[in-house]
């Protein structure tokens, strides 16, 4: 669908050896908070993550300090094996962030190709809005696009320089279902380009759709590093649904490991991390339980799990 004019052929070993991004025991501070605590990972090309975490667990510090607009209190950054503030590397980097402030008067089609103008080998301007869905609103003013258009058109500032490495912080916060999936079709086409893209999210329906692999962050900390389906296996918890044809006996699920627990009617659904003690007490009670079933914890189950058992540990 998509070529890139500057897209370099690359060998299997040369995209899973070279990390285009690395951070070794880096530590971030704002006066007393500490945004960021000894975090360490690297990133091989090619690869697409997501950064997850809850309100203030650090994403957006780490973005910042991946694409140099921040520095480290502690510890090493590296894009491209280079400071991230060299301009060899930040030539290869887009970046779609939380604040994008551009100017209203100018067209699409002009803003796009000022931005352009400032990198050495940027894709054609047809390409560029054809990758955004903007070709309708080429000769549009900035300053009338919709909500869901400007956003289109960030992406389309971002990605016009043809980066290698994509940075997107929250990129669909405030937008709607429709306008979601459409943004995440045309990352996926961004993505077969070979790209490695870092997104922040809270949406793991978005970090599970999107990214090869999942860095859980949680007060600064990283609290999971893993493939959405591993995170999701890493977790105890199962959920197990069923009907009752009379209710079950008041205080019931008192004494046993649940979580969770929902009853509505005939029907409960509950979390446990230990299947089989609830299984043997629903299964020994004389009421009969029909249509059972049981599933794996769902990731945003996995995501809560993780960082309560953090905010446990730390009697919090
Ligand atoms: N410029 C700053 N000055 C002071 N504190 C800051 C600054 N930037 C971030 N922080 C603090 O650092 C912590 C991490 O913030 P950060 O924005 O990185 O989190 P986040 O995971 O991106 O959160 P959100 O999902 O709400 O955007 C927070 O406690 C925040 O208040």
């Amino acid at each position: 669908m998509f070529t890139s004019a500057t897209h370099r052929a690359q060998t299997v070993e040369e995209v899973s050896q070279r990390p285009a991004i690395e951070l070794e025991d880096v530590s971030r501070s704002f006066g007393t908070v500490e945004a960021l605590q000894h975090v360490s990972f690297a990133i091989p090309e090619g690869q697409a993550v997501a950064l997850l975490g809850p309100n203030g667990a650090g994403k957006t510090t780490a973005i910042g300090l991946m694409l140099g607009l921040r520095r480290p209190s502690h510890g090493q950054v590296r894009l491209f094996g280079l400071d991230p503030r060299d301009r060899r590397a930040r030539s290869r980097c887009g970046c779609m962030l939380q604040e994008s402030g551009v100017p209203l008067n100018l067209t699409v089609r002009e803003i796009i190709t000022l931005f352009r103008s400032y990198y050495p080998h940027p894709l054609p301007l047809a390409q560029v809005l054809e990758m955004a869905g903007l070709q309708k609103k080429a000769m549009t003013h900035v300053g009338s696009l919709s909500g869901g258009q400007r956003q289109r058109l960030y992406f389309a500032l971002a990605i016009c320089g043809d980066p290698d490495v994509f940075f997107l912080d929250e990129p669909t916060t405030g937008l709607d279902v429709e306008a979601r999936r459409h943004f995440w079709e045309q990352l996926r086409a961004f993505r077969q380009l070979g790209k490695t893209i870092v997104l922040t999210t809270h949406y793991l329906e978005e970090a599970d759709t999107l990214a090869d692999r999942i860095i859980l962050l949680d007060h600064g900390r990283v609290r999971a590093d893993a493939p959405p389906a591993l995170l999701k296996a890493q977790v105890t918890n199962r959920r197990i649904a069923f009907e009752v044809n009379e209710p079950l006996p008041a205080g019931f699920f008192d004494q046993l490991p649940v979580s969770q627990l929902e009853i509505q009617g005939h029907r409960v659904s509950l979390l446990t991390p230990q299947l089989e003690t609830v299984l043997r007490a629903l299964l020994t009670q004389p009421g009969e339980i029909t249509n059972l079933t049981i599933t794996e914890a769902s990731l945003e189950e996995a995501f809560l799990q993780l960082t309560r058992a953090e905010s446990e540990a730390k009697g919090g």
